[in-house]
């Protein structure tokens, strides 16, 4: 029998539909049987009335609690596990929120706005026994598992660099108004957090996690460019370089591995949505490459390119892993959030806290290098607030 997590969701935004559409599909479409989830709770920090018509747009079945206000969810006995999506500025108040109240959380990326933060947010999890974890969906795309293995079979020999990239070839000045939350340094906007991510999680997928968890490592060095946005102040494009220990045991003596991973607003990875312009991750080995197509948070091709002499036959090996149905592929991340809390563990193997918290450092020294700084109560590590 499957076990059933009970979920509550906290806000009615673009994610929080996406997130629960995906919910909602049937476990069996994609070959899963040993999880399942019910949606027993909507809140809309906005009204009651919000939360009704997401619950009515969705057709979520059977008995849906909804509210005015998350602390009303939070406290609902039904709800095992909360999701947080509400913007980054957010994200640390929300999920105190949650934890404070007992519940598990599944909590948007960026994680919070500062390292401070996640770790404030890991150390209350593990005090109360409850299981948390960062929704970066990509981490459980079973691309992302094939690739990880591939790098760890060593197939492509020692990785020595990641080039990783998610710009998304949009002019802030028409795509979003000023008070939006990709732009809005109040909701802690800004292509860093937002994408740039992305790019990192695709680098700390490779350089870090192939690792076994003793040996892994946070960069001993980041080096960061960063251009601001006119219109707010938030930044729109941070390219980072960053120097990581090798995968694996070097046969190269003080070797270590460089990865660079960029992000923008105004340029595109890929123009013309179709790959024609290249990959937007390479990971580069002493025996070959694998390159990744698609955008970095839901790729669903990729290449292996093995290293040859112009007098041999090229191996080149192309594989499609395609997310099944219509659906956006956020199901995974949940059946991970079901299988943890059903097996009592509190961190996630495929992204537990440390990685988290390692990659939200690296984001705090790339936005000191660009002086990008939020305004004081959303960097807060205070709680509660009233943001
Ligand atoms: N994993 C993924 O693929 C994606 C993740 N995201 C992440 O999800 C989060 C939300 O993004 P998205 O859904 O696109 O954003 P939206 O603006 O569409 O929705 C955010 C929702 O948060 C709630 N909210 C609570 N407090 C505030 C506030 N002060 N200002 C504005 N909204 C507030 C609102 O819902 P209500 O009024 O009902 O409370 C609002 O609708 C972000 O962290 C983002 O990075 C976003 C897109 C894709
Ligand atoms: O997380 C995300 O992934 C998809 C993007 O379109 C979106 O802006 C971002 O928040």
């Amino acid at each position: 029998m499957a076990y059933n997590l009970r979920w509550g969701i906290l806000a009615t935004g673009g994610i929080a539909e996406t997130f629960v559409r995906d919910l909602l599909l049937a476990p069996s479409k994609r070959g899963v049987t040993d999880v399942a989830h019910t949606v027993v709770a909507v809140a809309s920090s906005s009204s009651k009335t919000s939360a009704d018509s997401f619950v009515q747009r969705l057709q979520i079945p059977g008995q849906c609690a909804t509210y005015g206000s998350y602390k009303e969810a939070v406290n609902n006995d039904d709800v095992q596990a909360i999701y947080v999506a509400s913007p980054h500025s957010h994200h640390f108040q929300h999920a105190m929120l949650a934890l404070e109240a007992g519940k598990h959380v599944l909590c948007e990326k960026a994680f919070t706005v500062n390292a401070a933060q996640a770790k404030i947010l890991c150390e209350t999890a593990q005090k109360k026994g409850l299981f948390l974890m960062e929704a970066v969906w990509t981490r459980y795309f079973p691309l992302s598992i094939q690739v990880q293995h591939l790098v760890q079979s060593g197939e492509i020999g020692e990785v020595l660099r990641v080039v990783s990239d998610l710009s998304i070839g949009e002019e802030p000045e028409t795509a979003w108004s000023n008070d939006h939350r990709m732009i809005n340094k109040d909701l802690a906007g800004g292509a860093l957090l937002d994408l740039g991510v992305y790019a990192l999680t695709w680098v700390f997928q490779i350089l870090y996690h192939t690792l076994p968890p003793a040996q892994r490592k946070a960069p001993s060095q980041i080096t960061s460019h960063m251009s601001k946005y006119p219109g707010t102040g938030s930044d729109e494009e941070a390219t980072m370089i960053l120097k990581f220990p090798t995968t694996t045991p070097s046969a190269l003596p003080n070797r270590t591995s460089h990865a660079v991973a960029m992000t923008a607003f105004r340029v595109a990875t890929d123009p013309d949505n179709r790959g024609s312009a290249g990959p937007s991750i390479q990971i580069q080995g002493t025996k070959g490459h694998i390159l990744i197509f698609g955008p970095a948070f839901r790729p669903e091709r990729y290449r292996v390119v093995l290293k040859s002499q112009p007098n041999e036959t090229a191996t080149v090996r192309d594989v499609h892993v395609p997310v099944p149905g219509d659906a956006r592929g956020m199901f995974w991340e949940a059946d991970e959030v079901a299988r943890c809390v059903r097996d009592g563990k509190l961190e996630s193997e495929s992204l537990p806290w440390q990685e988290s918290i390692d990659i939200m450092e690296v984001m705090d020294k790339v936005r000191q290098q660009g002086e990008l700084v939020y305004p004081d109560n959303i960097e807060s590590t205070n709680y509660p607030l009233d943001l």
